[in-house]
């Protein structure tokens, strides 16, 4: 077995980032440096994150999505002009066209309705829109606060074990574009070839994804799709497009999916991103002869067009010509194995 043929995801412990021992630190980015090249996604422990949050996490998600149809469409992601609130089964088609079997909530970072850039009409930052109900905002925003830190001092690993210094790419998270999903995929016994989402590499720079049962497959470099089981109290941590690029594919945007669901399942992904504006390219030190440097994008806009290709509501708006996709805009599945394949 090479190491691209995984059969299982390594696991490593953060919780020396952000410490003072420099050696720990180095040890946490060589060991995340494996994991990212060879895999592309791992479980994380060593967070700190708080049992009582993904607790408050959960009893949110599972209020709201019991609430009524129509109740839950007073927020509908259609509503909003920076893509958040209620997405309802069947709004989401990825590549392949598989209509997922799935519902879900996108919030993001919770910007004031004054912030200049939603007033000049940036598709993806902006408020959110909250559902009325009790405790659900405070809950939601408490785990979502927490899990965006965790992302920060991961972002220091990963940017060390690029060979950058570890706070070198602090300065590209402001305002970052970064989503939380949460997604609710119901047990459906008469569904016989649903896939609950359909293969995808995710397009920012990595996710920290908590879930409540298993469904999760990853594909290998030998194609074969590996089982990921929730381990208890660990993160699922995934590397998304932005890494990929920024390494010029020596990490990989591992292309994963979610299977039918065999029972009622809860998902809870954090896509930590950079800001919208960012212009990401490959380091100069993953480029030489043999690998050129692939072209480089905007990390907003690329977010933006993988996801106006995927929800059904944005792609009416982009045929309607309300919504124009930015010159830079690459076709769905353009990383990860999936694009190995297509390119041969
Ligand atoms: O539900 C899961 O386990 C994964 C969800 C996912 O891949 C996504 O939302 O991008
Ligand atoms: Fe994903």
């Amino acid at each position: 077995m090479t190491a691209r043929n995984f059969t299982s995801l390594p696991v490593v412990d953060i919780s020396a980032l952000g410490g003072r021992d420099p050696e720990a630190r180095a040890r946490t980015a060589a060991a995340l440096r494996v994991a990212a090249r060879d895999v592309g996604f791992l479980y994380v422990t060593g967070h700190g994150m708080a049992p009582a949050l993904f607790d408050g996490l959960l009893a949110a998600a599972t209020e709201f999505f019991a609430r009524p149809h129509d109740e839950k469409m007073q927020v509908y992601i259609g509503r909003s002009s920076n893509h958040r609130g209620y997405v309802p089964v069947g709004e989401e088609v990825f590549y392949g066209a598989s209509k997922d079997l799935k519902e879900a909530y996108d919030l993001a970072l919770d910007l004031p309705a004054a912030d200049p850039d939603y007033l000049a009409g940036n598709p993806m930052l902006g408020p959110n829109q909250w559902p009325a109900l009790p405790g659900f905002r405070e809950r939601v925003g408490a785990y979502y606060d927490a899990v965006l830190a965790v992302g920060r001092r991961l972002l220091q690993g990963f940017a060390e074990a690029m060979g950058e210094a570890p706070d070198g790419l602090d300065h590209l998270v402001t305002k970052p574009p970064s989503q939380l999903r949460l997604v609710h995929y119901p047990f459906n016994p008469e569904a016989k070839d649903a896939t609950g989402i359909g293969a995808h590499t995710d397009y920012e720079c990595f996710t920290l994804l908590h879930v409540t049962a298993p469904g999760l497959e990853v594909m290998n470099g030998a194609g074969v799709w590996i089982d990921v089981p929730p381990m208890p109290g660990a993160f699922v941590v995934n590397i998304g497009d932005m890494m990929e690029l920024w390494t010029n594919g020596a990490f990989v945007a591992t292309s994963h999916r979610v299977r039918k669901v065999k029972e009622e399942r809860y998902s809870f992904p954090l896509f930590f991103n950079v800001d919208y504006g960012t212009e990401v390219e490959p380091l100069p030190r993953f480029v030489d002869a043999d690998h050129p440097a692939r072209p480089g994008l905007i990390a907003g806009e690329h977010l933006f067009a993988q996801t106006a290709q995927s929800f059904t509501y944005l792609r009416q708006r982009l045929e309607g010509g309300t919504l124009k996709l930015p010159e830079t805009a690459l076709a769905l599945s353009s990383f990860g194995q999936e694009a190995r394949k297509k390119a041969g």
